[in-house]
């Protein structure tokens, strides 16, 4: 068996991002529109913070304007609200996004409800859920999902029809909506979780595996079929015998890159795309809130 093609998610960003950088040129010379992005951190958390400062920075870069909002952790929730309303409402802002997880005393369901649909750019009020569960191409398409599947457009050609797709994990903002994606290419989708029987075998199945559980290294060899494409989703910073912390995939990387025929690394695969994508839906929210033809995202 040849060696599994490791995907280069950071050099596929990078084209996106070009791509968007160009869409953005567009619309500011023929439309004068100036997309506009608007990220709401709440708290202090250190991992959140190198996301949105990299959310902020790759905007920026590819022409947008990035509005950022920080609020102490302590922010009431209608204080959080009222800013979401204002938000929505603010002609210059095309996209939202509020930084999740969210402290305790704030409802995350209640905060992203407020958002309005045509603004959520990433895709989790049940609005857009709805639209992307009954295929509907008027979805906003969270960010992360969408990455994978442009990925795994690529590594195929284009058409994943008749694929046997396993998603491992069944949060609401990968494994529900990667399911959904996967169905509306016509794979033959299955969802596998903790409470999963045998959830070795199911994944052994996979022509398609996209693992999203958050356990360090969970998925070994022997759950692969050799020739699969695997997409890891995991992001976890473990600790090594030296004290160091470094970041892991929930698939053991260096055994099961001898058995697939694809494989995304843990940085530099999905985590880069998931931005890319952000950037991505923010062009066409803007689109579609001046009535402007859209690029088609993949
Ligand atoms: N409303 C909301 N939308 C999100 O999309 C969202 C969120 N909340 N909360 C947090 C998670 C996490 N997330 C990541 C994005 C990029 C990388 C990324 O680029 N990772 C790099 C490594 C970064 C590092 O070194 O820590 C990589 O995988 O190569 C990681 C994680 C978006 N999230
Ligand atoms: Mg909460």
């Amino acid at each position: 068996m040849s060696d599994a093609k490791i995907i280069d998610g950071k050099a596929f960003a990078q084209n996106v991002r070009a791509r968007v950088a160009k869409q953005v040129q567009d619309l500011k010379d023929y439309n004068n529109v100036t997309p506009g992005l608007a990220v709401v951190l709440v708290g202090e958390d250190p991992a959140s913070q190198v996301y949105v400062r990299n959310k902020v920075k790759q905007t920026e870069e590819c022409g947008m304007k990035s509005l950022e909002y920080r609020r102490d952790p302590d922010i009431s929730e209608q204080e959080l609200l009222t800013l979401v309303y204002g938000l929505n409402e603010n002609p210059e802002v095309n996209g939202i996004l509020v930084q999740l997880p969210l402290p305790d005393h704030i409802s995350e369901d209640k905060v992203i409800a407020a958002i309005a649909p045509e603004k959520d750019v990433d895709g989790f009020h049940v609005i857009n859920t709805g639209l992307l569960a009954t295929g509907s191409e008027d979805a906003m398409v969270p960010c992360t999902p969408l990455g994978c599947l442009m990925m795994l457009k690529d590594f195929y050609g284009g058409d994943l029809t008749g694929k046997r797709a396993v998603v491992v994990g069944r949060s609401n903002i990968v494994g529900k909506p990667m399911g959904a994606l996967l169905l509306n290419e016509s794979c033959t989708v299955t969802t596998v979780h903790s409470r999963t029987q045998d959830i070795e075998e199911e994944c052994r199945r996979a022509d398609i595996l996209v693992a999203a559980v958050g356990r360090p290294e969970m998925i070994k060899k022997e759950w692969i079929k050799p020739g699969a494409a695997v997409i890891d989703v995991g992001i976890n910073r473990i600790e090594k015998e030296d004290g160091k912390t470094k970041l892991v995939g929930d698939v053991a990387f260096d055994e099961v890159k001898e058995v697939c025929g694809a494989i995304t690394p843990v940085p530099g695969g999905v985590g880069p795309m998931t931005i890319a994508c952000l950037l991505a839906n923010t062009v066409t929210a803007a689109c579609r809130q001046h009535k402007i033809e859209e690029p088609k995202v993949d």
